[in-house]
């Protein structure tokens, strides 16, 4: 029996407002044609593993890891995606990248993951932990399938590819070093409080394996990113999305590219020192504005938030 004078809180699924919506993001024309600060062999000879890179930032990373020198692979769940950034690497740069259809969420499968890109590359120097996501609602009404589909993913997937990685970095001898995109979540994050849950868990798990495993010459840091246009942004509703550049006080976007660079720079000698850091790109998100994915409650009418 319900209790029902209460209307059911409004679920937004992607699939809703996917006719005619614009497509969101750097495509891949942008990506190919974007100049970069770094020299062009930066990555030589490195082995650079991104998760989630079918698309945004993971996308935009694969191909400047490569157009740096580096021997790219990638993952995620969807092979369509995948092979849409292999043909844009080669198409691009005429190099061969290595993929692999990995759900984060299964240990045995990341387990297979990290092995395929040893035997192929003979080792790993750095993992980008890219992979992840959300939905937007008010925590009240996660379901319970939805909250441990938010935290399997993005703390359990996320650790199993850090502890596989390590594994081997430990047994080979061999240095490593890992990069996780996480969010900025300094003051919470309203309507998406499962992944602020999971992603607070990685930027903690992070520090702490920065010193426990500095002995193997292992660096862990995490990068923090604010809105940045990508295709993540189907999760969100459109009238969402007409505020969220206001919650910082630049009034924009970051893009793909700015992450992606970011990332470089955290993969290459110049970041030899940094470790257990939490790197924030979020044109001033953190001291200005709160988005509300869903929509903002009425009790906070308008006060600052966008
Ligand atoms: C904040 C602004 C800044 C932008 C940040 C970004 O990160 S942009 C990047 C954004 N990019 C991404 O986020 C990309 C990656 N994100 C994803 O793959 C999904 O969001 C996932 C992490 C929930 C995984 O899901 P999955 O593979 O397990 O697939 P599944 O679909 O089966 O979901 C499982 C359960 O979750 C629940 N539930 C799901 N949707 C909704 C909803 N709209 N409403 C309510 N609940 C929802 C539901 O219980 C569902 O089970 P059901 O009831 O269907 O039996
Ligand atoms: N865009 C933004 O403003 C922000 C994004 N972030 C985070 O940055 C990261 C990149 O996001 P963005 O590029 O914007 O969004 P996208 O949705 O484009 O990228 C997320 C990628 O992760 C992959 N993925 C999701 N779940 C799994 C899984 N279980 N196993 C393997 N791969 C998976 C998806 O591919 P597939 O579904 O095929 O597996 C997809 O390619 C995400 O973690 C996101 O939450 C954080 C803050 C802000």
């Amino acid at each position: 029996m319900s209790n029902s004078n209460v209307p059911p809180p409004k679920i937004f699924k992607p699939e809703d407002g996917d006719p005619g919506r614009p497509k969101r993001g750097m495509d891949e024309d942008a990506i190919k044609t974007q100049p970069t600060i770094f020299r062009e062999d930066l990555l030589e000879g490195k082995t650079v593993l991104i998760s989630g890179a079918g698309s945004g930032m993971g996308k935009a990373t694969a191909y400047l890891a490569a157009k740096l020198g580096a021997n790219v692979a990638i993952c995620g769940r969807t092979m369509e995606k995948l092979d849409s950034t292999v043909e844009m690497i080669r198409d691009g740069l005429g190099k061969e990248i290595l993929s692999v259809q990995t759900n984060i969420r299964s240990p045995e499968e990341v387990e297979d993951l990290i092995g395929t890109v040893h035997d192929h590359f003979g080792g790993l120097d750095t993992l980008v932990n890219n992979a992840g996501g959300q939905f937007p609602q008010d925590a009240i009404d996660f379901s319970r399938k939805g909250w441990l589909a938010v935290i399997d993913t993005n703390l359990n997937g996320t650790w199993w590819m850090m502890q596989e990685a390590a594994k081997r970095w430990r047994a080979d001898g061999k240095p490593g070093n890992i990069v996780n995109i996480v969010a900025n979540i300094e003051r919470g994050m309203p309507q998406a409080a499962h992944t602020c849950a999971a992603r607070a868990g990685v930027i903690y798990l992070s520090k702490t394996l920065a010193t426990e495993w500095a002995q193997w010459d292992v660096r862990v840091n995490c990068i923090g990113p604010g809105v940045i246009e990508t295709e993540g942004f189907r999760m969100y509703p459109e009238e969402a999305l007409k505020r969220f550049h206001k919650a910082n006080p630049m009034k924009m976007r970051g893009n793909a590219w700015d992450v992606a660079e970011m990332i470089a720079y955290l993969a290459s000698p110049a970041a030899r020192f940094i470790n257990g850091d939490l790197i924030i790109i979020d044109g001033g998100q953190a001291q200005w504005g709160v988005i509300w994915p869903a929509g903002m409650p009425d009790y906070f009418n308008e006060s600052g938030a966008a």
